[in-house]
């Protein structure tokens, strides 16, 4: 069912969840793109137990923080064999594993098979790696196999759902909380789309101040990767912005980092850092966005909006662009059809936590995000 239907179901009851709505929309988007696969066509064992993986990692139980924390030091071959070991969490990977492969080889033979019909291909990302794995191939400098395409499935599949999923569910969250904001963003979408004669493409989305306003404070404020590592490649010295004091009373400027340490970068920490967007740094305020001068009172860092939500470099975020994409259209197509405001019931009242993404949480620890929805009149 399309979304706007999921959410006017939602309206005629009033109050519903939006979390679980849209991480399947956004799978659908995720699948529709880079496989050129429906929701109906990856099947529902796949989208269930896809959905499992994603409840397994949300766990922050003290049991999987510490597995976390040990997966780390164990060899990869040895994490390959403890697939095969019968307990639920392995089981859903091993699972996740076999039917994304399943789903892979099906979409390279049937984009090989129409190609080599001098038809167009099934018309996802798949297709043009397909076409790149074969130029290679035959060139005898084979840059990338089929296996590494089928090796990256997974990867795409997960990374682009619940991150883009739950960085919605907080957009909407704040928007429920900010009747002024939203308002003002349906006058916007109306007057950008008319003036646009209909047009939505790229364009349209990215010249909406207040559109993009409104996502770059959510990316900032809910970073759905709020720490990443990284391992010293070689010894370096890392120089400190602001000199921190150690437990000793012994003032650093700078920290040596021994090649092989492990670095985590706080992506949450900078962004809600008072010297570098100011002392209402822990505000949601699209404002920050629409002043002549910048958000930004020290020196940024990273490619998107001095933002590291994508992070950035070599191993900046695959899907950044589609994702910002993605979550414009929503945002339009949702905020121009429905009304959003906070539950009345304490119970129902969504609050923040992390594991592995920035989660949205309820009062009894079960992820989920209701909101109260009507049709705009
Ligand atoms: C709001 C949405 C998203 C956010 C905040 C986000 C954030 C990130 C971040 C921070 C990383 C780097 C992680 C690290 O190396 O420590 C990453 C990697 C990645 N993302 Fe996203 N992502 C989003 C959406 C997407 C989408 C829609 C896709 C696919 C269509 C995607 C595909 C990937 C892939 C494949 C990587 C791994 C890249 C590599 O290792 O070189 N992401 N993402």
């Amino acid at each position: 069912m399309p979304l706007t239907e999921q959410f006017d179901e939602i309206a005629s009851h009033s109050v519903g969840d939006i979390s679980p709505l849209l991480g399947q929309a956004t799978l659908a988007s995720v699948a529709e793109a880079i496989l050129g696969l429906s929701l109906n066509e990856l099947g529902d064992e796949f989208i269930s137990t896809n959905l499992q993986l994603i409840n397994v990692a949300s766990n922050q139980s003290a049991t999987q923080v510490l597995a976390d924390a040990l997966l780390r030091w164990i060899p990869n071959a040895i994490c390959d064999l403890m697939l095969y070991i019968p307990v639920q969490p392995f089981s859903f990977v091993s699972r996740a594993k076999v039917l994304t492969d399943e789903i892979g080889k099906r979409v390279i033979r049937s984009s090989k098979i129409a190609k080599s019909k001098g038809l167009e291909g099934i018309g996802g990302f798949y297709d043009a790696l397909v076409d790149k794995a074969q130029t290679y191939s035959s060139d005898g400098n084979n840059a990338f196999s089929e296996r590494d395409i089928l090796d990256q499935t997974t990867l795409l599949l997960l990374a682009g759902q619940d991150t883009t999923a739950n960085t919605l569910v907080f957009g909407f969250l704040e928007l429920a909380r900010d009747v002024d904001l939203q308002e003002r963003l349906r006058a916007e979408i109306h007057f950008y789309y008319a003036s646009r004669l209909g047009t939505r493409d790229a364009n349209t989305f990215d010249n909406m101040p207040l559109l993009n306003a409104f996502i770059k404070e959510t990316l900032r404020l809910y970073p759905a990767v709020a720490l990443s590592d990284r391992v010293a490649t070689e010894d370096v010295v890392l120089p400190l912005s602001e000199p921190i004091i150690t437990s000793r009373g012994k003032q650093l400027t700078q920290i040596p980092i021994p090649k092989g340490q492990i670095v985590y970068i706080g992506t949450a920490e900078y962004q809600r850092s008072e010297s570098i967007w100011g002392p209402d740094a822990h505000e949601f305020k699209t404002s920050r966005w629409l002043k002549d001068d910048g958000p930004l009172k020290g020196e940024g860092v990273s490619s998107y909006a001095n933002l590291l939500s994508f992070f950035g470099g070599t191993r900046i975020c695959l899907g950044w662009r589609f994702a910002l994409l993605e979550m414009q259209i929503f945002v339009c197509e949702l905020v121009t059809k429905f009304e959003f405001s906070l539950p009345d019931e304490v119970h129902l009242r969504t609050t923040c936590q992390y594991a592995m993404t920035l989660q949205p949480m309820l009062p009894d620890g079960k992820k989920g995000a209701f909101l109260a929805i009507k049709r705009v009149t």
